[in-house]
């Protein structure tokens, strides 16, 4: 989908943080002309002459301060652990009629993080985009990431509808579908269909090669398609799943506990050879594959075969 935006919805465009996400928005609203200006802070000066050096920014600073003063919109795009810090920043700073959005994963502790740092005139409108891949840092950003993918914000009540409607628009330039939740809402549903894969994914890659020497050399040689996937994902970047499960702790607790059960209920079966109970479940899961795959909901980047265009199979961190 092309942008259909006559003219551009921000005059200018800070973002904290230009990793995979800050640097793939970044690109399609330099490339799309969905601002007049992007200006960026990031935490060092090599980071600062990349994201010159690819152009993806038309101003880079190595303090927030530079970055966000006469900036329309703020863009937080830093693993959600440094909100604290980075809300802190914004207090007294930013312009009347400004709006800060972020993309973070969980959405309760983002709020909690940086609302009370926001002055009188300034909207907040929290927000992720389900779209993203295994690489991480400036260089691993393109501006068709979000192409066909939803987009969730969370408003804080209270809050300036103006505001939630242009951050909606500017996803909706983007390519993307916005839906409005709570931020609870948010943390639980992507508990379950985000963060207990990602933990699934990081277990069973540490478990298969947490084996002895020999056996683990054969793991890596002999790894078929499942096993693959499953270390594409683990591949992720440590730091922001690290903040990830420390905030969104409740809903994961509570999801792992039942995955638990049900892994339980699995290995019983297996014991007890009861097929039955295996080859139901196993049809059950394979019809809400398909179900997904017909809707072409979630999965619109899929190639017919299961791959995910979006990704490759090295699982290789991008500089960051
Ligand atoms: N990776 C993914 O697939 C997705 C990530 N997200 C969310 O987007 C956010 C960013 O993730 P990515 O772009 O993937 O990470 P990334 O690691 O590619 O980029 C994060 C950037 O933030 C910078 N940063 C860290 N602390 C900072 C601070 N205090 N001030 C300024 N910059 C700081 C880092 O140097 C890095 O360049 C996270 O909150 C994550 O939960 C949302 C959707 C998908
Ligand atoms: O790479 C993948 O498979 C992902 O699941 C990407 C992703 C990671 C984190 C998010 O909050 C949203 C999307």
């Amino acid at each position: 989908m092309t942008n259909t935006a006559s003219k551009p919805l921000f005059d200018t465009v800070a973002f904290i943080g230009m990793g995979l996400i800050g640097s793939s928005l970044a690109r399609r609203i330099l490339r799309d002309g969905l601002a007049k200006k992007v200006t960026c802070a990031v935490r060092s000066e090599a980071t600062r002459d990349r994201v010159l050096e690819l152009g993806i920014a038309n101003e880079a600073y190595c303090d927030i301060k530079s970055a966000v003063v006469d900036a329309d919109l703020i863009m937080i795009c830093a693993p959600v652990g440094a909100n604290e810090t980075i809300g802190a920043q914004l207090a007294g700073v930013l312009k009347k009629g400004a709006i800060v959005s972020d993309v973070g994963s969980v959405k309760q502790a983002v709020i909690r993080d940086i609302a009370p740092h926001l002055d009188e005139g300034v909207s907040f409108v929290p927000g992720h985009p389900l779209a993203g891949t295994e690489h991480s840092g400036p260089d691993a950003g393109f501006p068709e990431l979000f192409e066909g993918r939803w987009c969730i914000l969370t408003p804080v009540p209270g809050e300036s509808e103006k505001a939630t409607a242009l951050v909606q628009a500017l996803w909706e330039a983007c390519g993307m579908k916005v839906e409005c939740m709570d931020a609870d809402h948010h943390d639980r549903i992507l508990g379950i269909t985000s963060h207990l894969p990602h933990l699934i994914a990081y277990t069973i890659v540490g478990t298969a090669t947490d084996l002895e020497d020999a056996l683990r050399q054969e793991v890596i040689k002999f790894s078929a398609s499942g096993f693959r996937d499953f270390t594409r994902i683990a591949a992720s970047d440590p730091t922001m799943w690290r903040d990830v499960f420390l905030n969104n702790r409740e809903a994961v607790l509570e999801v792992l506990g039942r995955f638990q059960e049900d892994l339980m209920a699995l290995q019983r079966a297996i014991r007890w050879g009861e097929g039955d109970k295996l080859f139901e479940l196993f049809s059950r899961t394979r019809e809400i594959r398909r179900g997904i795959v017909d809707a072409g909901q979630y999965f619109t980047n899929f190639s017919a075969e299961g791959e995910d265009r979006h990704s490759d199979e090295t699982g290789k961190k991008k500089p960051d």
